[in-house]
């Protein structure tokens, strides 16, 4: 039987044949005679199913192509008014028989009958694929290339672009019936849902144009296009063709105030002191505009405010300090020659014993200009820059004269030199002593006197460079507070609260025995605190208390008694060491100079 259906097919084929060359009367006999031929042999084969299923539905599809090749028979003989339409099914032509696909069958048309058609191919680069994930955002109608495109060159479809189902079937130009009655055959991919099935052309009816069959390219479209871009700048040079001076002409005169603190806007107001910044870069910016600003940023204290009275006993380095430094300030005329005042002065002890308040204190009763360096703000912040940003400190110390720089925590600075040292840090060392040496040389010399006075504290004098040292001519021990000192600091610190008068003041300085100025500062801050927690905890919380008084600070400001001290003492221990302590003694004995 299989030999029977072989020989079905070639008669099939040779009448596909015929209807492509649209020898349609052929075909449809050939058509006929296959159906009659295997129709009779069918239902002697039910026996084998398979046999049977594949007899059955070459029939049918036979039948199809039958009704198909009708159809376009009655259309080229001009009989438009056949009801049969054409069904949607897709045709089997191509799937059976793939020769028919090979295209050697365009010649076959008539050359100026043959559509230009544009084959949208998968595009298969990359790129494209990528492109496939983006989601673009809706063009402007001008904008859109493709539509300069396709309304330029297409012609047809009034300038728009294919519709979504054309599309979607990849601009396939198999969705339409052509007037090119053969081209049905070239259907082969020809969507199910196709509606374009019923636009069939009428006499009356211009036929239906395939957006993907291009028309001759109009004269718009022959001219060169211009991408987008060109188009911008082209509009930009025109613009500025136009408006030539205008922008020279209108230049925006009006206020900036957010450009008064901006380096480079910055205009000296009438009757301020000129700052170094200002002194130094008149045009208001150079090469280390940056360094300069930092230091007149986080090193300049303009306002210690700190008075000796303030500080509790020491009253050795207070006396040292004020003939040291407050002396020469005052009366430079005298401290000359051999009497020149000290290159600098040194305050090492414990800590928390008050030198920064000393420092702070010769700085606001010699009203001088107050630099209080932090050793590790030089040392890291400007790595590389260190050196420089010394000799500016210096240079502005100078400038701001008198003045008083107070390197703090020194030893992470002046460290004893050694092969361990970076190069950096043995710049820095060496800048200093340099510049130390350029202060005291000013003084000392005929030239106007800028007195700079030199302060610096550590809690470990045994770690500095002995250069270092030797410029700090004075060395002054800040020790812990002996008992008269604890009870000055406690009578220092309280003198705003509110104290009982039950409080035992003795036994109180006997128990903070080898506390430091900031432990005793510490005990006496959490004692006040606790009276008022206790209140708040009697009356039932802040909230309670703040509805039932109007003024509830009255109310919390109790009486400090001596159990808040002995309950802070439990709370606060002392924070220095005493083996310490022996070795700042013996230090003391060997270079102390106060
Ligand atoms: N002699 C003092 N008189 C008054 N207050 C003091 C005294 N010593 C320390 N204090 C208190 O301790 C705090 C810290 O003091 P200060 O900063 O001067 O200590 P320091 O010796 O510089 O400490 P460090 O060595 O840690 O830098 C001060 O704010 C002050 O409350």
């Amino acid at each position: 039987m299989s030999s029977i259906l072989e020989s079905a097919k070639g008669i099939i084929k040779e009448a596909r044949e015929f209807a492509y060359l649209g020898k349609y009367p052929e075909a449809i006999m050939k058509f006929k005679s296959q159906i009659d031929t295997l129709s009779q042999q069918l239902p002697k084969n039910q026996g084998d199913q398979l046999l049977y299923q594949e007899w059955s539905k070459l029939v049918n599809d036979l039948k199809e192509e039958l009704d198909l090749t009708q159809i376009l028979f009655d259309f080229t003989k001009g009989n438009p008014n056949s009801q049969q339409q054409p069904s949607p099914q897709k045709p089997k032509v191509v799937q059976e028989c793939p020769e028919f696909h090979e295209d050697n069958r365009q010649p076959r048309l008539p050359f100026n009958q043959i559509p230009f058609q544009h084959h949208q191919r998968e595009n298969t680069s990359p790129r494209s694929k990528a492109n496939q994930f983006q989601i673009s955002p809706p063009k402007q109608k001008p904008q859109d290339p493709d539509e300069i495109f396709f309304g330029g060159l297409r012609g047809g479809n009034d300038g728009k672009k294919p519709n979504s189902n054309n599309n979607n079937n990849n601009n396939n130009n198999g969705n339409n019936i052509n007037q090119n009655s053969s081209n049905y055959f070239y259907n082969n991919n020809n969507n199910n849902n196709n509606n374009n099935y019923n636009k069939r052309p009428t006499n009356n009816n211009p036929p239906a144009k395939d957006p993907d069959v291009w028309d001759p390219p109009s004269k718009k479209a022959d001219k060169p296009k211009q991408s987008q871009k060109d188009q911008k700048s082209n509009n930009i040079f025109k613009a500025q063709a136009q408006q030539p001076q205008q922008k020279n002409n209108q230049r925006r005169e009006y206020d900036k105030p957010w450009k008064n603190n901006a380096v480079g806007e910055k205009k000296p107001v009438e009757g301020q002191r000129k700052t170094f910044h200002d002194h130094v870069y008149p045009d208001g910016r150079g090469p280390d505009s940056d360094l300069i600003q930092m230091i007149e940023r986080e090193v300049l204290d303009l306002t210690p405010n700190v008075s000796f009275e303030q500080i509790a006993e020491l009253e050795l380095a207070k006396d040292t300090l004020q003939e040291a430094v407050l002396l020469p300030i005052f009366m430079p005329q005298i401290f000359t020659g051999i009497r020149r005042p000290c290159k600098g002065v040194l305050l090492f002890g414990p800590p928390g014993t008050g030198k920064t308040m000393l420092a702070k204190a010769v700085a606001t009763t010699g009203k001088t200009t107050f630099f209080n360096v932090s050793a590790c703000t030089l040392a890291s912040k400007w790595k590389g820059e260190s050196e420089k940003l010394v000799r500016l400190l210096f240079e502005m110390a100078k400038f701001y004269a008198p003045s008083t720089i107070f390197f703090d925590e020194i030893d992470a600075l002046g460290s004893k030199r050694g092969d361990n040292d970076g190069d950096s840090a043995r710049k820095v060392k060496t800048q200093m002593l340099i510049e130390m040496d350029g202060v005291s040389g000013a003084a000392s010399s005929g030239e106007e006197r800028k007195t700079v006075m030199c302060l610096a504290a550590t809690n470990r004098p045994w770690d500095l460079d002995e250069a270092l040292i030797r410029r700090l001519e004075r060395r002054i021990y800040i020790p812990l507070p002996s008992d008269t000192g604890r009870k000055l600091l406690f009578e220092i610190n309280l003198n705003s609260l509110k104290l009982s008068p039950n409080i035992n003041w003795d036994q109180l300085v006997k128990k903070c025995e080898g506390y430091s100025g900031a432990d005793i500062a510490n005990v006496c801050r959490e004692a006040s605190m606790l009276p008022m927690r206790r209140k708040l905890k009697e009356e039932g919380g802040f909230q309670k208390l703040q509805q039932k008084y109007e003024d509830i600070s009255n109310v919390v400001d109790v009486p400090l008694e001596q159990k808040d001290f002995d309950e802070a003492l439990k709370i606060v221990n002392k924070s220095v060491s005493t083996e310490y302590l022996k070795e700042y003694e013996n230090w003391m004995k060997d270079f102390g100079a106060g």
